[in-house]
């Protein structure tokens, strides 16, 4: 533990210059056993950060922020790094258990689902695409009975914490302006961004601002970004206000368990490990789960609240009976796919990213690494199996463009955030010339409107084991139709003038396992599809969010846990239902208007507090 903190601070130290007054390291606070703060925050991850720091406004307010992680480092800044980081301890290592659909043999059928554990949370690992949704996706929530979810009331929140850097859109009604969170595109223009742009065009989208009035079409990714550099939940939120005299952050400090009064069912604190020590905490007004969609369910579970018979198995005393865990949804991709073209200097493979040349641009803030995880282009369309759904603005298929692609993965790192093995990739790829390999791009398809849901369950009562995770990827047959879909759409993409222009094919080397499918055909693709498809590592929902009265609700509309008293949930795993989206602007959106909710119900949230407008 000591050795990877003082690995935190060195590399922390090297954060390239110039350095913004506003980020630097965050104070480490051990907090005695029984100390009393009016609010404890479990997680600093997406949504945590922004807690943290919207209820330390309230100057009378002292606030704990628990987090089981430590720092942010030189190398989670550097967006294009984002798979790297899966394979780092700054990932708390799920994995689903195994599944019909996804991640077959390549895995033994089950997928990596990475989770961020560290300042920050998922938002250092992910791929930094500032996404926010179908304004539908609210409206439905508010249509399950979630007063005050409409996407005219969450507008306002996600215009907050937003901070626009993209000139075009500086004067949209749908952006921020001087809010905690950077957004910008990224410095670096990938030269496939011209022919993504045109094939679009060709194929009749527009070019548009998929965070504005309309959502399907071609875009460039807007990313949560700062001079070309990530800007995490923790860089945004966190940093510019480590030095508040009300708020406390304890790193390394993994909560086990929330402690509820039996009778009254009244949390009051929780209990948490750091340094191999147990303390417990006391909250004077109330104890907020922020530790994610797999945090904060297992934590409920494990402290007597979740489904009465699952918990009785493992001996834990139920004290609510509510469906935690259930409800889980995600949004898988299909990522095995090469399109090999006849230019060199269009891709942005190892070659690319390893050179001294990309590392110097970098550190102007500039070049090839800033590309958001590689993205290089978005596009938003609607399958002809999305038919029963009455809204027809709204996607449900995205294309992610990467500007490089598995084949050009000579140094294995997107291999090991799949689960591939050399065996596999050395078949399939291992054939084509070495130039050849950095020659080519990627294009998947990602389901953004999936019908099946999964659940989590506890493995055990003890925290250290993890949970349970069954996703159910691509289990309803509509999710599988609608992947091939998404495939052939990839295949007209590729097929327009703009892309023929560069000689651009598929590589057409069949996956193992599906060798005996005819190539190409659907048969082929939804064999090719499970074997490697894996998660866009959005799960949400297993702390549903509905009104009194719905029993498979766990939080209300105030994101209270429902008949406990002192205890909310804010993170993604609140959501109803998944947004046909990327989901941590959504989450950065929950927190804020979570904050407004917890000031509002103590009395505290003023006329000039209320800056959402
Ligand atoms: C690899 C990857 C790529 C992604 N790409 C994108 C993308 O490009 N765009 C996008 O919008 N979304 C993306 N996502 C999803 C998005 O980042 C997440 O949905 C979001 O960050 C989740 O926010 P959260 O606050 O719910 O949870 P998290 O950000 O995961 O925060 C939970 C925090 O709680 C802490 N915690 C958990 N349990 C405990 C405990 N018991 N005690 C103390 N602390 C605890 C964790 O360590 C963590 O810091 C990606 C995610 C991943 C993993």
């Amino acid at each position: 533990l000591e050795i990877s903190r003082l690995f935190d601070f060195w590399t922390d130290l090297f954060r390239p210059l110039p350095r913004n007054p506003n980020e630097g390291f965050i104070p480490d606070y051990t907090p005695y056993d029984q100390e009393e703060f009016d609010f404890i925050i479990v997680g600093a991850g997406s949504a945590g950060c922004v807690l943290a720091n919207r209820l330390t406004e309230i100057g009378k307010w002292n606030v704990l922020l628990l987090e089981a992680g430590g720092n942010e480092n030189f190398f989670s800044d550097v967006p294009i790094f984002a798979s790297f980081l899966s394979t780092t301890s700054m990932n708390w290592g799920y994995s689903s258990e195994p599944l019909k659909r996804a991640c077959k043999d390549l895995r033994n059928n089950v997928c990596f689902l990475p989770r961020g554990k560290v300042l920050g949370g998922s938002s250092v690992l992910n791929f930094l695409i500032y996404q926010r949704g179908h304004p539908e996706d609210f409206n439905d929530w508010a249509r399950m009975g979630n007063k005050g979810w409409s996407y005219s009331d969450l507008l306002p929140y996600f215009k907050k914490s937003e901070n626009i850097r993209i000139r075009q859109l500086m004067n949209s009604s749908y952006h921020g302006k001087g809010g905690y969170l950077d957004i910008e595109y990224a410095p670096y223009r990938s030269p496939l961004e011209i022919p993504f742009k045109k094939a679009g065009e060709e194929l009749g989208f527009k070019w548009r601002d998929p965070n504005g009035e309309h959502v399907i079409g071609f875009s460039k990714p807007q990313a949560t970004m700062r001079n070309g550099r990530r800007c995490s939940s923790s860089k945004a939120f966190l940093e510019p206000i480590r030095f508040r005299k009300n708020l406390k952050v304890s790193k390394y400090s993994t909560v086990e368990r929330i402690l509820i009064e039996p009778k009254t069912k009244t949390a009051y604190g929780v209990e948490f490990k750091k340094r191999n020590k147990r303390r417990q905490v006391r909250a004077r007004r109330e104890v907020i789960l922020a530790a994610g969609t797999i945090g904060s369910a297992q934590l409920l579970m494990l402290s007597g609240v979740g489904p009465e018979e699952h918990l009785k198995e493992f001996k834990i005393n139920p004290l609510v009976n509510l469906p935690v865990g259930y409800n889980l949804q995600d949004h898988v991709t299909f990522s095995g796919n090469a399109f090999i073209v006849n230019e060199t200097n269009l891709c942005v493979n190892d070659m690319t990213a390893a050179s001294p040349v990309s590392a110097a641009a970098y550190l102007a803030g500039r070049g090839p690494l800033t590309l958001p995880g590689g993205a290089a282009g978005l596009a938003f369309v609607r399958t002809k199996y999305a038919y029963d759904d009455p809204v027809e603005t709204r996607p449900d298929i995205e294309l992610v463009m990467g500007a490089g692609s598995l084949a050009g993965d000579l140094l294995g790192i997107l291999r090991s955030l799949l689960g591939i093995t050399d065996k596999w990739y050395l078949q399939v790829y291992g054939k084509l010339p070495f130039l050849t390999r950095q020659r080519s791009f990627a294009m998947n398809p990602v389901l953004i409107k999936p019908k099946s849901v999964g659940r989590l369950m506890l493995r055990s009562a003890n925290h250290s084991d993890h949970p349970k995770i069954y996703p159910n990827y691509l289990e309803h047959p509509n999710d599988m139709r609608r992947m091939v879909e998404g495939v052939r759409l990839t295949q007209k993409v590729i097929g327009t003038k703009a892309f023929q222009r560069y000689g651009t094919r598929l590589h057409d080397v069949p996956f193992p396992g599906c060798e005996h499918l005819k190539f190409d055909s659907n048969e082929y693709w939804e064999c090719a599809i499970s074997q490697t498809s894996i998660t866009l590592d959005h799960e949400v929902g297993t702390c549903k969010m509905g009104p009194s009265g719905d029993p498979t609700a766990v939080v209300s509309p105030r994101l209270v846990v429902n008949d406990v008293q002192g205890l909310r949930v804010a993170d993604g795993s609140i959501m109803p239902r998944i947004p046909a989206a990327h989901t941590h602007a959504a989450i950065v959106m929950i927190a804020e208007k979570a904050a407004d909710l917890i000031k509002e119900d103590w009395g505290m949230l003023t006329d000039s507090q209320n800056n959402t407008v």
